[in-house]
């Protein structure tokens, strides 16, 4: 069958983007510490204090001088004179000299001259002001030094790291309660198809409900996009055209179908009539996802994804999540299309899978553990359906070069974010 498109590899595709990309000014944005998750940050974050502030012991027990417990076991313990309490949240003017201890919670603040906490356990009190030690202590034992987590001036996070829930807690515990973040990229998600009914609608004789413009949106939204549903449009010139006139102030605009031979050229001539440079390239090597476009108006990029539940899904975490992680300042633009280590697992493939050649194939699988070793169960189907992707974990590809992966084979998967 005569192929209907000449396609570009995605490498052509990434050239493109990383050439309008790397001129582009991203927009910050000061933000609370309560509404940072999930963020990137535009600056890096130097610690303004020492964390802790001072040396804390991190059990109940006694701060002692470890000298005064060399040798100290049960049966030969060594005595220790109590001068006194660490109050918790308190300071202390205690200061211990040899043959000292003072009593101290688990946070309290270490004494003058103390350098080891013995835990209550390893202890006995034989008298009001007496106890016995049945160990014997290093220096440093059960204390975490002032500044051990951070030193004042110290870099905590590098600007373009992504705000994680613990990562909450550090700033917190610093007193950083605002900060420069990157804006969210903004991204419009159009559903294109006369046959097209939004999900609450009531489907008659020959309709389908849209898919795309709900799995798009949630999942740019999940990785730290701000984008929104426009809707679904009319196959037609003049709809499509207005309607996407209203998104070009967005950074991304995304049209689920209208990109395949049907009315290819009317989505391309389309897009060439809005503003320059226009369409830069349509078709990718990928599987599924060929009928891809990707163009740009002025400041917009827009991607045509092919209409199939499964097509759109794949170029969507492919192509568009990778514009969404440069625009939202989390990856460089130089680094483009390039994979993300942390997110790669390796598992044995449980079946034969075979590929075309020329063309990278995604698959999604379900991984699975057994005997403690990781398969990867491939959920192969149609690209026109869609429930396959929802039981998926990771995405396995085939490279371009390759005709297929053989059963018990080693693979190396991008797990789904
Ligand atoms: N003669 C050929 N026909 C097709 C080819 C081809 O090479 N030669 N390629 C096929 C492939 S592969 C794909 S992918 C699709 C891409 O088509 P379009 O991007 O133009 O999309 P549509 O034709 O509008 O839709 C395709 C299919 O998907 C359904 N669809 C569309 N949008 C949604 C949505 N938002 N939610 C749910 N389902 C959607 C639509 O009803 C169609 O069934 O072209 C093939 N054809
Ligand atoms: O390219 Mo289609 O996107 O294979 O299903």
């Amino acid at each position: 069958m005569r192929e209907f498109l000449e396609l570009n590899p995605p490498e052509k595709f990434w050239q493109q983007l990383k050439h309008f990309l790397k001129n582009k000014n991203l927009r910050t944005e000061n933000i609370k510490l309560d509404n940072a998750l999930d963020r990137i940050l535009a600056e890096d974050i130097f610690s303004p204090v020492n964390l802790p502030p001072f040396s804390r012991s991190t059990v109940d027990g006694y701060a002692v001088r470890a000298a005064d417990t060399a040798g100290a076991s049960a049966s030969m313990p060594t005595y220790l004179d109590l001068i006194g309490s660490v109050e918790i949240g308190k300071n202390t003017e205690l200061k211990l000299k040899a043959g000292q201890a003072a009593a101290i919670p688990t946070g309290g603040m270490i004494p003058k001259e103390a350098d080891a906490v013995l835990m209550i356990e390893d202890t006995e009190k034989i008298e009001e002001n007496i106890i016995e030690s049945f160990k014997s202590l290093a220096a440093g034992e059960n204390i975490v030094k002032k500044a051990e987590d951070i030193a004042q001036g110290e870099l905590l996070f590098k600007k373009g790291h992504k705000i994680m829930a613990r990562d909450i807690g550090a700033l917190a515990g610093l007193g950083i309660t605002e900060f420069k973040v990157f804006n969210k990229a903004k991204i419009s998600v159009i559903s294109t198809g006369d046959e097209l009914i939004s999900a609450e609608a009531e489907a008659k004789a020959g309709q389908i409900r849209d898919i795309n413009s709900y799995s798009i949106t949630s999942y740019l939204n999940k990785i730290g996009g701000d984008a929104k549903k426009v809707g679904i449009i009319k196959d037609e010139f003049n709809s499509l055209k207005e309607a996407l006139q209203k998104e070009l102030d967005q950074d991304l605009v995304l049209i689920s179908g209208g990109s395949s031979v049907g009315i290819k050229d009317m989505t391309i001539e389309l897009l060439n009539s809005l503003g320059e440079p226009g369409v830069l390239l349509h078709g990718l090597t990928i599987k599924p996802g060929k009928p891809t476009i990707l163009a740009v108006i002025e400041r917009t990029i827009v991607l045509g994804l092919p209409g199939h539940p499964a097509s759109a899904w794949t170029v969507n975490n492919i192509l568009a999540a990778e514009i969404v992680r440069v625009l939202n300042g989390a990856k460089e633009a130089a680094e483009i299309g390039s994979e993300n280590q942390k997110y790669l697992i390796k598992a044995k493939l449980t079946r034969n899978l075979v590929s075309d050649k020329g063309r990278e194939e995604y698959i999604p699988v379900k991984i699975v553990k057994k005997n403690d070793k990781l398969f990867a169960e491939p959920l192969l189907a149609k690209s026109s359906l869609i429930t396959n992707l929802a039981y998926g974990d990771a995405m396995l590809k085939i490279p371009r070069n390759q005709e297929g992966k053989d059963k018990g084979e080693i693979v190396e998967l991008t797990l789904i974010e």
